[in-house]
């Protein structure tokens, strides 16, 4: 499988999006108009809806060329072949995570301090999620904010390819980039937009401009 591209990482939230039909359309057009990753991510779903929503978003970023992640569920992840997980420090361990899904599918873990980055084992997952950096009204039981210095000395200790997460907003990727990010995971900005490619693109161009 190829490398993961983290460059715009985009999370599904059902709320934002519109449910089922509302991160579907979301997500094909996100994977149209620059989004390199999608996580489906909904904490109050029960496993069926998790499975029928999941399938659906496979299917689509197939034909997109756009890896799934799965947050949280293996078991859902494995039942629709996507691309891997994605796991925070109190979902299930990367070990259990990668003797269940085998060698080949990404594990993603969630970090937030130099503890995390310690502990993360570095043969085990395939990149790391780091925040939040900013404040965030979506994940209410986030970490508390690590500012974008604190971000600074967590990529420089970083040994894994890092996704910058929490706040993120168009005019924000310049200097997370500049910082050591291999990308950056919204979900507000984008999920409810209401010009999703005007947005996402606007996203995609800020990175590349951050690069050049
Ligand atoms: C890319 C990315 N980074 C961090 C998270 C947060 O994961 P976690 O800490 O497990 O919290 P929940 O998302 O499960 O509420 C993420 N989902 N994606
Ligand atoms: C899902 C998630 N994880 C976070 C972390 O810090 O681990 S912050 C977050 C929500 C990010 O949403 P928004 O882009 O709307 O701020
Ligand atoms: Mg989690």
């Amino acid at each position: 499988m190829n490398p993961l591209d983290l460059s715009l990482y985009l999370v599904l939230d059902p709320d934002l999006c519109g449910g089922h039909n509302g991160m579907l359309d979301t997500a094909r057009l996100a994977a149209r108009h620059g989004v390199t990753v999608v996580q489906l991510r909904a904490p109050k779903w029960k496993k069926r809806q998790w499975l029928q929503t999941a399938t659906a978003l496979k299917a689509l970023l197939d034909q997109e060329g756009v890896p799934l992640i799965i947050n949280d569920q293996v078991d859902i992840a494995l039942a629709v072949d996507a691309a891997g997980v994605h796991l925070g420090q109190a979902d299930l361990p990367p070990e259990t995570a990668r003797r269940l899904l085998g060698p080949n599918k990404i594990i993603g873990l969630s970090t937030s301090n130099v503890a995390h980055l310690g502990g993360a084992p570095l043969d085990l997952i395939d990149y790391i999620g780091v925040g939040p950096v900013y404040a965030t009204t979506t994940k209410l039981d986030a970490e508390p904010v690590i500012g974008l210095e604190q971000f600074g000395v967590l990529m420089g200790a970083k040994r894994l390819p890092a996704v910058a997460i929490g706040g993120i907003k168009a005019g924000m990727i310049a200097p997370l980039i500049k910082a050591g990010a291999d990308g950056v995971a919204v979900v507000s900005a984008i999920c409810g937009q209401t010009d999703i490619p005007l947005v996402t693109r606007a996203l995609s161009d800020e990175i590349a401009g951050a690069r050049a």
